[in-house]
């Protein structure tokens, strides 16, 4: 593919693309000079630490792809792509991937076992993974970390995502491009577990269709693609409000549960009382 002229740097601390094309691969050999469909013309953004970021944008529009290119899966045709390096930086797809061995191996691939023991990490630690992501259950379940099955068969849809969740918690990156990676978790679970993520001090790169993931990010990158019309960038990216605390999440909550009690309860007692009054004093009229 001689008309490659894109660079890619090792950075320590952001995900950057400048000027950088989303362009599919082309399948005939034909067109492998130029590459097949462009989907975004130019990307220009920054992600730097602690900048979590939701990737959003309809169903075909290029979100995959721009993963694909950040990973070094799909060439860089033009401009700059910084990243940094390889351990600094996780990818978890759509499809859980769970490699053949046994449980502990779901956990720490791509790491062997000798790896796990030389870098002086622990099966109580694995635990602690295992909690976070709500699979504390799982060593008991299935006769222990040496267990070895066809995992793919054995773990429900939600508990193959929520295993490659605790493999990036085992591997702590400093960044993590999290495409559509949770959808089959339940959305407690899932907010619990970006929860943890951010407080490891991992910074989210988050392709999603679900907007209740936004409140773990403070910026959204919109992808329109094609939409767009004449010279304007295929994309938007705005800031979002800081995500709200612990505790302004429980007020909320909080309020939200008393508005709830007084629409199902007390406006029906209200109306109860009402029809009263205008009952008793209708009566009294009519006296
Ligand atoms: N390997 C490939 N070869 C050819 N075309 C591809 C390939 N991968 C993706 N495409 C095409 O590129 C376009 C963008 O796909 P992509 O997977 O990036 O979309 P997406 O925004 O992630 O969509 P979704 O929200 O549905 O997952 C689609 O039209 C898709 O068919």
């Amino acid at each position: 593919m001689s008309n490659v002229h894109g660079e890619t740097c090792t950075v320590d601390n952001r995900v950057a693309l400048t000027e950088v094309p989303i362009v599919v691969p082309p399948t005939d050999t034909l067109s492998q000079l130029e590459g097949g469909d462009v989907l975004v013309k130019s990307f220009t953004f920054a992600v730097g630490e602690n900048e979590h970021t939701l990737i959003s944008g309809g169903n075909g529009i290029g979100k995959t792809s721009l993963a694909r290119v950040i990973a070094g899966l799909w060439p860089v045709w033009q401009g700059k792509l910084e990243v940094p390096e390889s351990s600094d930086i996780f990818y978890l797809s759509q499809r859980a991937y769970l490699p053949i061995g046994s449980l502990r191996d779901q956990v720490i691939y791509p790491h062997s076992y000798a790896q796990m023991k030389a870098a002086g990490r622990t099966e109580a630690e694995l635990m602690s993974i295992l909690e976070k992501v709500h699979l504390l259950y799982l060593p008991g379940r299935e006769g222990g970390f040496d267990t070895r099955k066809e995992w793919k068969d054995v773990l429900s849809g939600g508990e193959k995502q929520r295993i490659c969740f605790a493999r990036m918690f085992y591997h702590r990156p400093r960044f993590a491009v999290l495409d559509d990676c949770t959808n089959a978790v339940s959305s407690d679970v899932e907010d619990r577990m970006y929860e943890s993520a951010i407080q490891a001090g991992i910074t989210l790169l988050t392709i999603t269709h679900r907007p209740s993931l936004l409140r773990h990010h403070v910026r959204q990158l919109i992808i329109t693609g094609k939409e767009t019309v004449g010279s304007q960038p295929q994309y938007n990216l705005t800031s979002l409000a800081q995500p709200a605390t612990e505790h302004e999440r429980q007020t909320l909550d909080a309020e939200i549960k008393q508005l709830r009690r007084t629409l199902e309860i007390e406006v029906p007692e209200w109306k109860t009382r009402l029809n009263q009054v205008n009952a008793d004093l209708s009566g009294k009229r009519s006296m």
